[in-house]
């Protein structure tokens, strides 16, 4: 059941190609696991989740794009992790039923009106879920901002194995760093605890932190890596040189002055890779010619 090789490094969260008209193009996905693992050094994806738009498509849709990264992804990347969240029950029951992907990993959006105390609905959601595929490693992805789960993720994971057998790690998205180190103090030899805020990866790993999922690391994977190798040698100065590397503060730049978010992330990925990420699709408007250009130039300029 758990992989042979354990996951760690980086995980680049995709985007999902769009056509000009708005359908998935999953014709690229070839040459964009190939960018990823040449020019980016990323072996790892995320699929179907915030950054790939993964609750505006069809549960067909996202069944495609998961086989695709998962057949064009053969031999080439170590994991491919395909996120199953969805509005209703039935439809993440459907993706998990597909039986093909390697893992899965589960976002959740609390109704705050349900009586439950929030852990205990929570951990009988995901049991109802990882069930349906008793044989597929299973993550929790953690984002309060996005899902307004608050919960403490150590206390999830206390005892989580005694009821869901495949448990296998957290996505940890979100900054309380006090919360992840106590996951990492207590659970690092058991589970797999990735990071998911990108800007503040480098304070994740001086807690502990084997592994980080993210929408940067599609285009600055690269450097990413440098910083992690810098960290494993204990050069903290060349690591914190690359946590502010200028390609980084674009991206913070763009994210507090240029409105940044996945219309915007398809801009540069697309500037970036040369591959055509496409438009987002509604309620996401494309960038802003202001934004495409703004970002270009900056891009161009490091
Ligand atoms: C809200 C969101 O999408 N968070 C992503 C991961 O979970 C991050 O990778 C961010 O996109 C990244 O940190 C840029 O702010
Ligand atoms: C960024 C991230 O992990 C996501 O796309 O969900």
């Amino acid at each position: 059941m758990a992989s042979p090789k354990k996951l760690q490094g980086l995980v680049a969260a995709t985007i999902t190609p769009m056509t000009s008209d708005g359908k998935i193009n999953c014709s690229v996905i070839e040459q964009y696991v190939d960018y990823l693992v040449i020019n980016q050094g990323v072996k790892n994806v995320f699929v179907n989740g915030t950054t790939g738009e993964g609750l505006s498509l069809s549960t067909e849709e996202r069944k495609q794009l998961a086989e695709a990264w998962v057949t064009k992804g053969k031999d080439k990347l170590d994991h491919v992790i395909i996120h199953v969240g969805a509005l209703s029950l039935p439809e993440t029951k459907e993706l998990v039923r597909e039986r093909i992907f390697p893992f899965l990993c589960l976002s959740i959006k609390y109704d705050c009106l349900l009586s439950l105390p929030l852990s205990d609905a929570l951990v009988a959601f995901l049991q109802e879920v990882a069930s349906e595929a008793p044989d597929t490693p299973f993550y929790y992805y953690h984002i309060p901002p996005l899902t307004g789960v608050k919960i403490r993720v150590e206390e999830l994971l206390d005892g989580i194995t005694e009821q869901i057998p495949t448990f296998q790690g957290v996505k940890f998205s979100d900054t309380d760093l006090l919360d992840f180190a106590q996951c990492v103090n207590k659970y690092q030899e058991k589970f797999v605890l990735l990071y998911g805020v990108d800007e503040q990866l480098l304070s994740a790993l001086v807690v502990g932190a084997s592994g980080a999922v993210g929408s940067t690391y599609n285009y600055l994977g690269k450097q990413y890596n440098v910083m992690l190798e810098a960290f494993a040698k204990q050069d903290l100065e060349l690591a914190q040189q690359c946590q502010v590397h200028p390609l980084h503060l674009l991206i913070i730049f763009s994210f507090v002055c240029l409105g940044f978010g996945v219309a915007q992330i398809k801009e540069v990925m697309t500037f970036a890779s040369g591959i055509v990420m496409g438009p987002p699709r509604l309620p996401l408007l494309r960038a802003s010619q202001d934004f495409i250009e703004k970002a270009n130039a900056k891009l161009k300029s490091v």
